[in-house]
């Protein structure tokens, strides 16, 4: 199956562009400045004082740069960085093993950190509290638990569903942060940086519209970007000017709000299916053969963004906005006019 020029998961094609791309320090991180504000007064509070920074949550849909900031935090700490996911930490040995290595003040990272199992969580408490992980020996009468000291570190955690986390692990983050979805000229001025790297000749006008259409993602935004620069150079001079940029979107069947088919036929399903709605998200999952967990977490929070959809505890709904960027006219005005 193709896969989805706007998906903002990461795609095989995206790890290394992903690496080359990725900016190493707060200054370089372009846009969410109240984050980076905050993160710029906690780090260099943490460094005064000789201390490990607070335990991190970062939260937001995907690609916003979740993994890029831990990154940073690592560097501006002047620390190392473990990484590791929620699904990998299977067994209390394999968190074992990655807490007792860690160094002073070292940032672990756990992305999908809400895919931890109940098991770990237990065993992770302590750790971020006290520093120490319990391990107990032997079964029944004979049982003791083993109080292994760690070296004080940072925990950065980053999920797509904060709302999946159990509150007493939300609890043991100090820090909090959402990732919110990029304003234009953020996206743009991302694209520009790229295209730097990447040594691609662009105009601005080129670059705005691939940015109106990145859904303020930056990992869409370099992946359009890179798309965009095969057609200039195919089909142009190189250059990535509007009328190529124009081009090579509809080419991607990226529309001018971003919107692609996949989004376009989630919203006319509820339109045609569902009167518009409100209508369930497994019931739209159903009819348009997806799964009910990605549309919640890719494909919804963009288009209630934008405003073309609307959750209620009744369903989603379809806005009169979506209806005029579809070409259509909703049900209950044409009954009005007739
Ligand atoms: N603020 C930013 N400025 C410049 N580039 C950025 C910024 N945020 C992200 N990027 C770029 O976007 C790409 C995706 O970022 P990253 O992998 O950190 O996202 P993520 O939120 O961790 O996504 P996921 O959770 O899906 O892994 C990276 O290549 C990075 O270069």
């Amino acid at each position: 199956m193709l896969e989805r020029i706007n998906n903002p998961d990461k795609l095989n094609e995206d790890v290394e562009l992903d690496r080359a791309l990725r900016p190493r320090t707060l200054k370089e991180f372009i846009g969410q400045t109240h984050i980076k504000e905050l993160l710029d007064i906690s780090i260099k509070a943490a460094k005064l004082r000789g201390e490990s920074l607070d335990h991190i949550l970062l939260y937001g849909p995907p690609g916003l740069g979740k993994t890029t900031l831990a990154g940073i935090i690592a560097r501006e700490m002047g620390v190392n960085i473990t990484v590791s996911s929620g699904p990998v930490i299977e067994k209390p040995s394999d968190l074992a093993g990655i807490l007792t290595n860690l160094q002073r003040h070292e940032t672990l990272f756990i992305d999908e950190i809400h895919r931890l199992s109940h098991i770990i969580e237990e065993y992770i408490y302590p750790a971020m509290e006290d520093f120490e992980m319990e391990i107990i020996l032997d079964s029944g009468p004979n049982s003791r638990t083993l109080k292994i000291p760690l070296e004080h570190f940072t925990l950065v955690g980053a999920t797509t569903r904060a709302g999946l986390l159990t509150p007493p692990l939300r609890d043991r983050f100090g820090i909090i942060l959402r990732l919110d979805y990029y304003d234009q000229e953020s996206i743009a001025q991302i694209i520009r940086r790229s295209a730097r790297l990447l040594n691609i000749p662009t105009e601005d006008d080129g670059v705005q519209e691939i940015a109106r259409r990145s859904r303020g993602t930056p990992r869409i935004a370099n992946r359009l970007l890179r798309r965009v620069r095969d057609y200039a150079q195919i089909k142009g001079e190189g250059i990535i000017t509007l009328d190529i940029a124009l081009s090579a979107l509809q080419m991607l069947q990226v529309d001018n709000a971003g919107l692609d088919e996949m989004d376009k036929r989630i919203l006319t399903t509820i339109i045609e299916n569902y009167n518009g709605g409100p209508v369930g998200i497994k019931t739209i999952a159903t009819a348009i053969g997806e799964d009910s967990g990605t549309i919640e977490e890719i494909f919804e929070p963009y288009l209630v963004q934008q405003g073309f959809l609307e959750r209620s505890p009744q369903g989603r709904k379809v806005t009169f906005k979506a209806y005029k960027h579809l070409g259509l006219t909703p049900a209950s005005a044409q009954t009005e006019i007739f």
